[in-house]
């Protein structure tokens, strides 16, 4: 499909499925279901996952009466414009002024530069009628910093912008189709006037008169819409996971290459060790994933109900766990499903395998809601923090609880003794545990050196981001080995699951030998037992290793992949799909008379002269 043909497409699938989601009607989770399936970035999401829940987080009883009602039939679509053209990561940096005029009681919407320009936000470019607009805001011309407004963008009868606006799409962007079903827009502001009660005062307000009344909580919560997509991705990543190793698995048990003798049956490639060492940690990736995805979906679940009793104690550590738990899973799905490809040889580039779209539809969750180095340093942030508090009697809580065990955690040395105690799980997270806080004392400690905290900080950007990841792999690791303890019908799962739970552990520890080498928490002997038993493990995989991709109960409708294929018919298909390539409709090729023909005939001649 052309650019146009997408887009138009997408407009018809959503709002089939919102028709769909009324005339059933589809619970929440259900319409959720029905977004996965539907399988294509658009207007919708941003409507529901960023627009209205800002409006009910920042929104007072008053403006939520009003709003809310509108967006949830749609007689309002919303989008979530924050981000703007010089500015992204840093939200405080963002330029657009929402100025109040006393005299007529309204907020002066402007872009005073062409980097204030809103630019990114999905579903603003062309369907919106509605965002909510992040906007400085100027009372008396004092500025109080980034508030949230609720503006109307579109005319209700034509869908033309208001006097005032200048809005459109950003343009194409990276892969054929993927994320160019959305509408990514750009927005300019000029002297746009909106009434004072479009700006979201749940949390601080500006009064009839002017004067600015300031939040008396937390004013971090206007990040919460953040929070909470942040939370989303994270489940999201297991499935996106999960997709791209269902391909590489089955056509890993298909594919076979070498392994001989006199012409007999080759050997499949899922049974060499390098494919299972590339592809096995994947698979165990994303269960892993989804299994802290449901942690962190109940850690949301108790921060919101918190907050709600006005209690804002764990809030620091929910923003910690989603940022870090965000990147960490985005960053290595990412990887995974390149990885992927790449596991499916020669074939895995072509379109019909289904990866390159995945990929190009995927890698900018490494991106939006917010950029995975500037989360982690948050993580970092939070973590140095909580180092400095060691010792002043506020004992670390939550996912930092063992940093309470840190005297211990310093000075211990692991006791495996051999490959099968990589299999416990208390001597599993003791090593992570271990190399997460000695990583964490470190970064603190050489950030006492400095004199000027921010610049110590600066210096060990890198330092700081490495211990925010193993924190945040510890965090994967422990959740795992939580769910293995709990129950799980059937010894035969939970065997699997046990063994896929190690996998992603003992992996962690190869490819981060260097941490944990370096921390002293494990010797090179030990190390060298963990490659043992992860060589074990994948031997126990193997035979399951399609079963367990099968239970991800992806469709071949929705996985979209020749090489993916349940029954495995791969070749047949592959020639399928070749011939429908519209190249194949002729067998002499459009253009052969114009260039090729001319140069061959050339050719000719001068061979024969
Ligand atoms: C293939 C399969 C896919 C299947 C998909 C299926 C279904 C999908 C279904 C639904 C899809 C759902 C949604 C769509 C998903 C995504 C794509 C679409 C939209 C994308 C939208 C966006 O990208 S919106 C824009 C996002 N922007 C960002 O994230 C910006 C990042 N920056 C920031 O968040 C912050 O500015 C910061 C974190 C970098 C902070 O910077 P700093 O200057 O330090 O902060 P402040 O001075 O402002 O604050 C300092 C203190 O505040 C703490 N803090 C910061 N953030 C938070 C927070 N969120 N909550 C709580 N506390 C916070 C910070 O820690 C500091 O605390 P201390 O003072 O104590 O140190
Ligand atoms: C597909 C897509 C959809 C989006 N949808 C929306 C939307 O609906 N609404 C919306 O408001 N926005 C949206 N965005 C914007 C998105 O949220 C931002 O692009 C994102 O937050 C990153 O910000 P940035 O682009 O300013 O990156 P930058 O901050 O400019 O990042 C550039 C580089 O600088 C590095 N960097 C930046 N700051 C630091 C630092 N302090 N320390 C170390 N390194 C740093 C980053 O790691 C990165 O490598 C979307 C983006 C994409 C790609």
């Amino acid at each position: 499909m052309t650019r146009k043909e997408l887009f138009k497409n997408t407009l018809r699938k959503s709002v089939h499925a919102w028709k769909l989601i009324n005339e059933l009607p589809l619970s929440d989770d259900e319409s959720l279901m029905l977004r996965h399936f539907m399988d294509q970035p658009g207007f919708l999401d941003l409507h529901w996952r960023m627009f209205v829940p800002a409006i009910k987080g920042q929104g007072t009883e008053e403006q939520k009466q009003k709003w809310l009602p509108l967006a949830n039939k749609m007689q309002i679509i919303g989008c979530y414009a924050q981000t703007e053209l010089g500015h992204g990561s840093n939200v405080q940096g963002l330029e657009t002024t929402a100025t109040f005029d006393p005299q007529t009681d309204q907020f002066i919407l402007h872009s005073p530069t062409q980097t204030s320009s809103k630019w990114w936000p999905g579903g603003l470019g062309k369907v919106s009628t509605h965002a909510v607009i992040y906007a400085r805001l100027i009372t008396d011309g004092k500025d109080h910093g980034v508030h949230g407004f609720i503006v109307q963008l579109r005319n209700m009868d034509d869908h033309s912008p208001l006097p005032g606006i200048t809005i459109g799409d950003i343009g194409v962007k990276f892969g054929n189709g993927a994320y160019n079903s959305m509408d990514n827009g750009f927005l300019m502001f000029d002297k746009f006037c909106i009434p004072r009660d479009q700006m979201l005062m749940r949390l601080s307000k500006v009064t009839r008169e002017g004067k600015y009344v300031p939040s008396d909580v937390p004013r971090q919560l206007m990040y919460g819409t953040m929070v909470s997509v942040r939370q989303t991705i994270v489940s999201n990543a297991s499935i996106a996971m999960a997709r791209a190793v269902c391909i590489a698995t089955r056509y890993s048990a298909v594919r076979r290459q070498f392994g001989s003798q006199n012409g007999g049956i080759e050997t499949q490639v899922i049974d060499y060790k390098t494919q299972q060492n590339r592809l096995f940690p994947l698979l165990a990736s994303a269960y892993a994933f989804r299994f802290v995805g449901e942690w962190l979906k109940w850690l949301y679940t108790d921060v919101t109900q918190r907050l709600e009793a006005s209690d804002f104690a764990t809030l620091p550590e929910a923003h910690a766990c989603t940022a870090g738990l965000k990147s960490m899973t985005t960053s290595a799905t990412s990887d995974g499903i390149e990885e992927c490809r790449k596991l499916c040889g020669g074939h895995g580039y072509l379109w019909c395998s289904g990866l390159p779209e995945l990929f190009a539809v995927y890698v900018p969750a490494c991106t939006y809601e917010g950029d995975n180095v500037v989360l982690q340093l948050q993580v970092a942030r939070f973590l140095m923090k909580t180092v400095s508090q060691l010792g002043s009697g506020k004992a670390p809580a939550g996912t930092t609880a063992y940093m309470g065990r840190a005297k211990h955690l310093l000075q211990c040395r692991s006791s495996i003794r051999k490959a099968e105690d990589w299999l416990n799980p208390a001597m599993v997270l003791e090593t992570f545990e271990a190399r997460a806080l000695r990583m964490a004392v470190s970064c603190a400690n050489n950030l006492s050196k400095f004199e000027n905290q921010e610049q110590g900080f600066s210096e060990l950007l890198a330092d700081l981001v490495e211990a925010a990841i193993a924190h945040c792999q510890l965090i994967v690791v422990s959740k795992f080995i939580v769910k293995l303890e709990g129950e799980i019908k059937g010894k035969g799962v939970k065997n699997q699951l046990k063994n896929l739970c190690y996998i992603y552990a003992l992996h962690l520890i190869h490819k981060h030998l260097g941490d944990f080498l370096s921390t002293n928490s494990i010797t090179s002997e030990q190390a060298s037992l963990a490659n043992h038993q992860l060589r074990s493990l994948y031997t126990q995989v193997r035979p399951n290793a399609v079963a367990l991709v099968d239970a991800f109960d992806y469709t071949d409708h929705y996985l979209g992949s020749v090489l993916g294929r349940y029954d495995g018919n791969v070749y047949p298909k592959l020639f399928e799909e070749a011939l429908k390539d519209p190249l194949n409709d002729t067998v002499v090729p459009d253009g052969y008379h114009e260039y090729i023909r001319p140069l061959i005939k050339q050719h000719l001649r001068s061979a024969r002269l």
